[in-house]
């Protein structure tokens, strides 16, 4: 990755205000993300980080402001976005149940040796129907597909709600290595607090709607008792 390609943003918000049927629930929210980078978005629940992320992945329209995802100047839908290198992940399982995981796969156009490159523990478990598998390696074969498509930009919606920590853990490592190596840039939406500022590089935090602290994952790693007092217990506080 050039100097220049690392500068650019891939996702940017200026001053976004979005919600739904004219109501709004974000207000002027400016953010960026670039190549390489893994950006965390954290707040309470109700906080608009979902409302966010839809905003971004053209799902929302702006009610004012600007959202631009991977250069593009107009708004642009889901599907536009993924042939121009998005790749979108929720907590919701994805999978056709009934199909097995290779399956899955394929119908995504991603090749089970790429997937296993990922998550090598997918390997024996290509031939088992997705609704047979653990909610962990549901969320490692969404990533794997996701990841093997070679996103340029990866927007990640609590991929790893109701898991286990070590599963957390796994999935958020290949998360972080994707932008390290590969240059993804990532914006990830996390309820594991701790371990995402572990991963991330830059962390936003949003408190009804708005975001009313940003900073690097250090230095809100180091001040996390009072993010946590003041901005994650609650929207209704
Ligand atoms: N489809 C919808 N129609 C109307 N209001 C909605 C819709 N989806 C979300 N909201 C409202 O928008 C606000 C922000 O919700 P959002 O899902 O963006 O928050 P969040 O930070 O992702 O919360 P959580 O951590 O609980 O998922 C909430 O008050 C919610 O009730």
């Amino acid at each position: 990755m050039t100097t220049t390609e690392q500068r650019t943003n891939i996702l940017e918000f200026k001053g976004v205000s979005a919600g739904y049927g004219g109501v709004t629930v974000c207000r002027d929210v400016n953010l960026t993300v670039r190549p390489g980078e893994v950006v965390a978005l954290i707040g309470a629940n109700g906080a608009g980080k979902t409302t966010t992320m839809r905003t971004a992945v053209g799902e929302l329209t702006p009610i004012s402001g600007q959202a631009r995802a991977l250069g593009q100047t107009r708004r642009a839908s889901l599907p536009q976005l993924a042939k121009r290198g998005l790749s979108y992940v929720t907590e919701e399982r994805s999978m056709i149940m009934t199909l097995t995981a290779a399956e899955n796969l394929r119908l995504a156009g991603v090749s089970a040796d790429a997937a296993c490159v990922i998550f090598p523990d997918l390997r024996p478990l290509l031939r088992r129907q997705a609704g047979l598998l653990s909610g962990g390696e549901q969320q490692m074969l969404t990533l794997a597909r996701a990841l093997a498509r070679k996103p340029r930009l990866l927007l990640a919606d609590e991929l790893s709600l109701g898991l286990a920590p070590q599963i957390v853990s796994r999935l958020l490592a290949v998360v972080r290595s994707a932008a390290t190596s590969d240059g993804v840039g990532v914006l990830l939406v996390e309820q594991h607090v701790r371990q995402v500022l572990e991963v991330a590089d830059r962390v936003y935090v949003m408190r009804r709607g708005r975001v009313i602290r940003e900073g690097t994952a250090t230095e809100i790693a180091a001040d996390l008792e009072s993010v946590q007092r003041a901005y994650l217990m609650g929207d209704s506080d």
